[in-house]
Protein backbone atom coordinates (compact mmCIF):
# COMPACT_ATOMS: atom_id res chain seq x y z
CA UNK A 1 0.00 0.00 0.00
CA UNK A 2 1.07 3.75 -0.36
CA UNK A 3 0.58 5.99 2.08
CA UNK A 4 0.64 9.71 1.66
CA UNK A 5 0.89 12.32 4.99
CA UNK A 6 -0.27 15.81 4.68
CA UNK A 7 0.26 18.00 7.39
CA UNK A 8 -0.63 20.73 6.34
CA UNK A 9 -3.46 20.22 3.64
CA UNK A 10 -5.44 23.11 2.32
CA UNK A 11 -7.97 24.36 0.08
CA UNK A 12 -6.47 25.55 -3.10
CA UNK A 13 -8.40 28.76 -4.13
CA UNK A 14 -7.53 28.95 -7.61
CA UNK A 15 -8.21 32.69 -9.32
CA UNK A 16 -7.61 34.24 -12.25
CA UNK A 17 -7.41 37.45 -13.48
CA UNK A 18 -6.70 38.66 -16.80
CA UNK A 19 -4.45 41.42 -16.01
CA UNK A 20 -3.73 41.35 -12.01
CA UNK A 21 -3.00 45.29 -10.90
CA UNK A 22 -1.46 45.27 -7.15
CA UNK A 23 -3.20 48.49 -5.18
CA UNK A 24 -6.31 47.95 -7.28
CA UNK A 25 -9.83 45.97 -7.60
CA UNK A 26 -9.41 43.29 -9.63
CA UNK A 27 -12.39 41.18 -11.29
CA UNK A 28 -11.78 37.25 -11.68
CA UNK A 29 -12.12 35.47 -15.09
CA UNK A 30 -12.57 32.46 -14.05
CA UNK A 31 -12.29 30.53 -9.98
CA UNK A 32 -12.79 27.14 -8.64
CA UNK A 33 -11.49 25.46 -5.64
CA UNK A 34 -9.44 22.49 -5.39
CA UNK A 35 -8.55 19.85 -1.89
CA UNK A 36 -4.88 20.77 -1.45
CA UNK A 37 -1.59 19.63 0.04
CA UNK A 38 1.34 17.78 -1.25
CA UNK A 39 0.81 14.10 0.05
CA UNK A 40 -3.27 14.84 -1.14
CA UNK A 41 -2.43 15.60 -4.52
CA UNK A 42 0.06 12.88 -4.65
CA UNK A 43 -2.85 10.35 -3.37
CA UNK A 44 -5.32 12.41 -6.04
CA UNK A 45 -3.04 12.12 -9.01
CA UNK A 46 -2.13 8.66 -7.95
CA UNK A 47 -5.51 7.81 -8.09
CA UNK A 48 -6.06 9.40 -11.85
CA UNK A 49 -3.24 6.88 -12.53
CA UNK A 50 -5.07 3.99 -11.16
CA UNK A 51 -3.10 3.52 -7.85
CA UNK A 52 -4.71 2.91 -4.37
CA UNK A 53 -3.10 4.90 -1.71
CA UNK A 54 -4.69 5.73 1.89
CA UNK A 55 -4.50 9.75 2.75
CA UNK A 56 -3.16 10.62 6.58
CA UNK A 57 -2.47 13.89 7.99
CA UNK A 58 -4.39 16.53 10.15
CA UNK A 59 -7.59 18.27 9.36
CA UNK A 60 -9.63 20.91 11.19
CA UNK A 61 -12.82 22.67 11.19
CA UNK A 62 -15.15 23.21 8.24
CA UNK A 63 -12.28 23.54 5.27
CA UNK A 64 -10.96 20.58 6.97
CA UNK A 65 -14.07 18.61 6.30
CA UNK A 66 -14.84 19.81 3.18
CA UNK A 67 -10.91 18.85 2.53
CA UNK A 68 -11.60 15.39 3.67
CA UNK A 69 -15.43 14.82 1.67
CA UNK A 70 -13.47 15.90 -1.47
CA UNK A 71 -10.55 13.65 -1.01
CA UNK A 72 -12.86 10.91 -0.40
CA UNK A 73 -15.23 11.80 -2.63
CA UNK A 74 -12.15 11.02 -5.76
CA UNK A 75 -12.19 7.05 -3.63
CA UNK A 76 -8.99 7.98 -2.17
CA UNK A 77 -9.19 5.83 1.59
CA UNK A 78 -8.89 8.61 3.92
CA UNK A 79 -7.82 8.25 8.06
CA UNK A 80 -7.25 12.00 8.74
CA UNK A 81 -7.07 13.18 12.33
CA UNK A 82 -9.32 16.16 13.14
CA UNK A 83 -7.17 18.50 15.80
CA UNK A 84 -10.15 20.32 16.87
CA UNK A 85 -9.19 23.47 17.05
CA UNK A 86 -9.15 26.76 13.89
CA UNK A 87 -9.01 25.31 10.21
CA UNK A 88 -7.36 23.93 7.60
CA UNK A 89 -5.56 26.88 5.65
CA UNK A 90 -7.13 28.43 2.22
CA UNK A 91 -3.72 29.00 0.15
CA UNK A 92 -4.61 31.65 -2.47
CA UNK A 93 -3.40 30.66 -5.94
CA UNK A 94 -3.47 34.16 -8.49
CA UNK A 95 -3.01 33.56 -12.13
CA UNK A 96 -2.42 36.44 -14.02
CA UNK A 97 0.80 37.44 -16.57
CA UNK A 98 2.65 35.57 -13.60
CA UNK A 99 1.40 33.15 -10.97
CA UNK A 100 1.67 33.72 -7.48
CA UNK A 101 0.58 31.92 -4.18
CA UNK A 102 0.23 32.49 -0.82
CA UNK A 103 -0.17 29.79 1.47
CA UNK A 104 -1.15 29.92 5.05
CA UNK A 105 0.01 28.36 8.37
CA UNK A 106 -2.68 25.63 9.32
CA UNK A 107 -4.25 24.94 12.74
CA UNK A 108 -1.88 23.76 15.66
CA UNK A 109 -1.05 20.28 16.08
CA UNK A 110 -0.17 19.33 19.57
CA UNK A 111 2.17 16.32 20.63
CA UNK A 112 -0.93 13.91 21.55
CA UNK A 113 -1.67 14.65 17.80
CA UNK A 114 1.60 13.47 16.61
CA UNK A 115 1.24 10.60 18.42
CA UNK A 116 -1.81 9.60 17.02
CA UNK A 117 -0.32 9.33 13.70
CA UNK A 118 3.14 7.45 14.99
CA UNK A 119 0.47 5.03 15.95
CA UNK A 120 -1.30 4.90 12.92
CA UNK A 121 2.08 4.51 10.84
CA UNK A 122 2.57 1.09 13.17
CA UNK A 123 0.04 -0.61 10.56
CA UNK A 124 3.08 0.11 7.77
CA UNK A 125 4.47 -3.10 6.36
CA UNK A 126 7.57 -3.91 4.68
CA UNK A 127 6.87 -3.21 1.32
CA UNK A 128 4.84 -0.11 1.52
CA UNK A 129 5.60 3.47 0.37
CA UNK A 130 5.49 6.44 2.34
CA UNK A 131 4.93 9.82 0.81
CA UNK A 132 5.87 12.34 3.29
CA UNK A 133 4.79 15.82 1.81
CA UNK A 134 4.52 19.45 2.45
CA UNK A 135 5.22 22.21 4.49
CA UNK A 136 4.45 21.56 8.37
CA UNK A 137 2.64 24.12 10.77
CA UNK A 138 4.97 26.11 12.71
CA UNK A 139 4.02 24.79 15.93
CA UNK A 140 5.39 21.34 14.37
CA UNK A 141 9.12 21.00 15.10
CA UNK A 142 11.16 20.64 11.72
CA UNK A 143 12.52 17.40 12.57
CA UNK A 144 9.16 15.33 13.09
CA UNK A 145 9.92 13.73 9.29
CA UNK A 146 12.93 12.51 10.31
CA UNK A 147 11.90 11.10 13.51
CA UNK A 148 8.78 9.41 11.57
CA UNK A 149 11.66 7.83 9.12
CA UNK A 150 13.42 6.97 12.87
CA UNK A 151 10.21 4.93 13.83
CA UNK A 152 10.05 3.20 10.88
CA UNK A 153 13.93 2.67 10.01
CA UNK A 154 14.80 -1.23 8.94
CA UNK A 155 10.81 -2.21 8.39
CA UNK A 156 11.46 -2.65 4.40
CA UNK A 157 9.22 0.62 3.85
CA UNK A 158 10.08 2.79 1.39
CA UNK A 159 9.79 6.94 2.26
CA UNK A 160 9.38 9.18 0.00
CA UNK A 161 10.19 13.26 1.13
CA UNK A 162 8.86 16.18 -0.87
CA UNK A 163 9.72 19.06 1.50
CA UNK A 164 12.40 21.57 1.68
CA UNK A 165 15.07 23.42 4.37
CA UNK A 166 15.47 21.52 6.94
CA UNK A 167 12.44 19.68 7.28
CA UNK A 168 14.37 17.90 3.95
CA UNK A 169 17.88 18.10 5.40
CA UNK A 170 16.82 16.62 8.71
CA UNK A 171 15.88 13.16 6.99
CA UNK A 172 18.69 12.36 4.70
CA UNK A 173 20.69 10.56 7.25
CA UNK A 174 17.63 8.14 7.55
CA UNK A 175 18.27 8.00 3.76
CA UNK A 176 15.00 8.37 1.54
CA UNK A 177 14.13 6.42 -1.71
CA UNK A 178 13.13 9.87 -3.29
CA UNK A 179 13.77 13.53 -2.60
CA UNK A 180 12.03 15.88 -4.83
CA UNK A 181 13.49 19.66 -4.43
CA UNK A 182 12.96 21.79 -7.48
CA UNK A 183 15.67 23.79 -8.40
CA UNK A 184 14.96 26.84 -6.37
CA UNK A 185 14.49 25.23 -3.33
CA UNK A 186 18.07 23.26 -3.86
CA UNK A 187 19.41 26.91 -4.28
CA UNK A 188 18.24 28.23 -0.87
CA UNK A 189 19.09 25.05 0.55
CA UNK A 190 22.72 25.27 -0.21
CA UNK A 191 22.76 29.19 0.10
CA UNK A 192 23.90 29.09 -3.50
CA UNK A 193 23.12 30.67 -6.97
CA UNK A 194 22.68 28.28 -9.12
CA UNK A 195 23.58 29.45 -12.63
CA UNK A 196 23.72 26.34 -14.64
CA UNK A 197 22.93 22.56 -14.71
CA UNK A 198 26.36 21.75 -13.89
CA UNK A 199 25.61 23.55 -10.66
CA UNK A 200 22.22 21.59 -9.69
CA UNK A 201 23.91 18.27 -10.62
CA UNK A 202 27.26 19.17 -7.95
CA UNK A 203 24.35 20.47 -5.33
CA UNK A 204 21.67 17.30 -6.07
CA UNK A 205 24.64 15.28 -6.15
CA UNK A 206 25.47 16.86 -2.11
CA UNK A 207 22.09 15.67 -1.01
CA UNK A 208 22.51 11.89 -2.30
CA UNK A 209 25.98 12.07 -0.84
CA UNK A 210 24.05 13.16 2.46
CA UNK A 211 22.07 10.29 2.65
CA UNK A 212 19.10 10.62 -0.03
CA UNK A 213 19.17 7.20 -2.78
CA UNK A 214 17.41 9.18 -5.65
CA UNK A 215 17.24 13.02 -6.15
CA UNK A 216 14.81 14.59 -8.65
CA UNK A 217 15.49 17.95 -9.41
CA UNK A 218 12.60 19.42 -11.34
CA UNK A 219 12.59 23.08 -13.08
CA UNK A 220 9.59 24.17 -14.14
CA UNK A 221 9.01 24.99 -17.97
CA UNK A 222 13.03 23.91 -17.79
CA UNK A 223 12.70 20.25 -17.16
CA UNK A 224 14.06 18.04 -14.49
CA UNK A 225 17.41 16.13 -13.85
CA UNK A 226 17.13 12.81 -11.85
CA UNK A 227 20.41 11.76 -10.13
CA UNK A 228 20.11 7.73 -9.71
CA UNK A 229 20.74 5.66 -7.27
CA UNK A 230 22.76 3.39 -9.99
CA UNK A 231 24.95 6.30 -10.12
CA UNK A 232 23.77 7.58 -13.60
CA UNK A 233 22.18 11.23 -13.92
CA UNK A 234 19.48 11.96 -16.10
CA UNK A 235 18.41 14.69 -17.99
CA UNK A 236 14.55 15.20 -19.40
CA UNK A 237 13.57 18.90 -21.36
CA UNK A 238 9.33 19.16 -19.83
CA UNK A 239 6.45 18.68 -23.32
CA UNK A 240 6.14 22.34 -24.42
CA UNK A 241 2.69 23.34 -23.82
CA UNK A 242 -0.38 26.19 -22.86
CA UNK A 243 0.23 26.06 -18.93
CA UNK A 244 -3.00 26.54 -17.65
CA UNK A 245 -2.25 25.71 -13.90
CA UNK A 246 0.92 24.76 -12.18
CA UNK A 247 0.07 24.29 -9.07
CA UNK A 248 0.49 20.60 -7.81
CA UNK A 249 2.57 19.99 -11.36
CA UNK A 250 5.73 18.92 -8.51
CA UNK A 251 3.07 16.81 -6.61
CA UNK A 252 1.66 15.48 -10.08
CA UNK A 253 5.58 14.79 -10.77
CA UNK A 254 6.34 12.77 -7.36
CA UNK A 255 3.14 10.87 -7.98
CA UNK A 256 4.31 9.55 -11.89
CA UNK A 257 7.29 8.64 -10.36
CA UNK A 258 6.31 6.17 -8.04
CA UNK A 259 3.15 5.00 -10.02
CA UNK A 260 6.31 4.55 -13.10
CA UNK A 261 7.97 2.75 -10.27
CA UNK A 262 5.92 0.69 -9.50
CA UNK A 263 4.74 -0.53 -12.63
CA UNK A 264 8.25 -0.99 -13.98
CA UNK A 265 10.90 -1.01 -11.38
CA UNK A 266 12.74 0.82 -13.88
CA UNK A 267 14.32 4.39 -12.82
CA UNK A 268 14.23 5.91 -16.30
CA UNK A 269 10.98 4.86 -16.75
CA UNK A 270 9.94 6.59 -13.37
CA UNK A 271 12.01 9.69 -14.44
CA UNK A 272 10.11 9.81 -17.77
CA UNK A 273 6.89 9.31 -16.31
CA UNK A 274 7.63 11.82 -13.31
CA UNK A 275 8.11 14.25 -16.24
CA UNK A 276 4.87 13.38 -18.20
CA UNK A 277 2.56 13.74 -15.28
CA UNK A 278 4.03 17.11 -13.84
CA UNK A 279 4.05 18.54 -17.47
CA UNK A 280 0.06 17.37 -18.02
CA UNK A 281 -0.99 18.37 -14.63
CA UNK A 282 0.57 22.17 -15.58
CA UNK A 283 -0.80 21.84 -19.00
CA UNK A 284 -4.53 21.27 -17.12
CA UNK A 285 -6.79 23.52 -14.90
CA UNK A 286 -7.06 19.67 -12.71
CA UNK A 287 -4.36 17.54 -11.74
CA UNK A 288 -3.28 15.24 -14.60
CA UNK A 289 -5.41 12.44 -15.86
CA UNK A 290 -4.30 9.01 -17.39
CA UNK A 291 -4.59 9.67 -20.57
CA UNK A 292 -3.09 13.37 -20.54
CA UNK A 293 0.00 11.96 -19.32
CA UNK A 294 0.15 8.86 -21.38
CA UNK A 295 0.07 11.46 -24.47
CA UNK A 296 2.65 13.21 -23.25
CA UNK A 297 4.89 9.88 -22.16
CA UNK A 298 5.33 9.21 -25.78
CA UNK A 299 7.53 12.14 -26.61
CA UNK A 300 9.56 12.23 -23.26
CA UNK A 301 13.09 11.47 -24.42
CA UNK A 302 15.80 11.30 -21.37
CA UNK A 303 19.87 11.69 -22.43
CA UNK A 304 22.18 10.72 -20.04
CA UNK A 305 24.00 13.69 -18.52
CA UNK A 306 27.71 14.31 -19.10
CA UNK A 307 29.66 15.82 -16.10
N1 LIG B 1 5.72 25.54 -17.52
C1 LIG B 1 5.81 24.21 -17.60
N2 LIG B 1 5.88 23.59 -18.81
C2 LIG B 1 6.00 22.27 -18.92
N3 LIG B 1 6.09 21.44 -17.86
C3 LIG B 1 6.05 22.00 -16.62
C4 LIG B 1 5.90 23.39 -16.41
N4 LIG B 1 5.88 23.65 -15.08
C5 LIG B 1 6.02 22.44 -14.48
N5 LIG B 1 6.14 21.44 -15.39
C6 LIG B 1 6.37 20.01 -15.17
O1 LIG B 1 6.18 19.69 -13.79
C7 LIG B 1 7.43 19.31 -13.17
C8 LIG B 1 7.50 19.89 -11.77
O2 LIG B 1 7.37 21.28 -11.84
P1 LIG B 1 8.02 22.31 -10.82
O3 LIG B 1 7.32 23.61 -11.05
O4 LIG B 1 9.50 22.31 -10.99
O5 LIG B 1 7.66 21.65 -9.42
P2 LIG B 1 7.21 22.36 -8.05
O6 LIG B 1 5.72 22.57 -8.22
O7 LIG B 1 7.53 21.38 -7.00
O8 LIG B 1 7.99 23.65 -7.95
C9 LIG B 1 8.51 19.81 -14.12
O9 LIG B 1 9.70 19.07 -14.03
C10 LIG B 1 7.81 19.65 -15.49
O10 LIG B 1 7.86 18.31 -15.91
O1 LIG C 1 2.76 22.49 2.09
P1 LIG C 1 3.21 23.68 1.32
O2 LIG C 1 4.67 23.67 0.98
O3 LIG C 1 2.78 24.98 1.98
O4 LIG C 1 2.48 23.64 -0.08
C1 LIG C 1 1.09 23.52 -0.16
C2 LIG C 1 0.65 23.83 -1.53
O5 LIG C 1 1.39 23.04 -2.41
C3 LIG C 1 0.52 22.37 -3.29
O6 LIG C 1 0.44 21.06 -2.84
C4 LIG C 1 1.08 22.45 -4.68
O7 LIG C 1 2.44 22.05 -4.64
P2 LIG C 1 3.37 22.03 -5.92
O8 LIG C 1 2.92 23.13 -6.83
O9 LIG C 1 4.75 22.20 -5.37
O10 LIG C 1 3.18 20.67 -6.52
C5 LIG C 1 -0.82 23.04 -3.19
O11 LIG C 1 -1.87 22.15 -3.41
C6 LIG C 1 -0.81 23.56 -1.78
O12 LIG C 1 -1.55 24.72 -1.65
Amino acid sequence: MIYTITFNPSIDYMVEVEQFQLGEVNRAKHEYILAGGKGINVSVVLKNLGIESRALGFIAGFTGQEIQERVQHKGIQTDFIDVQNGYSRINFKLKSVQESEVNGNGPFISEDHIHALLEKLKELKTGDILVLSGSIPKCVSNDIYARIMKELLNQGIEIVVDATGNLLMNVLEYKPFLIKPNNHELSEMFHVKLFDQKDIVHYAKKLQQMGAKNVLISMAGDGALFICENGKVYFSEAPKGEVKNSVGAGDSMVAGFIAGYEKTRDFVQAFKMGIATGSASAFSHNLAAKEEVDALLENIQEVEYEY
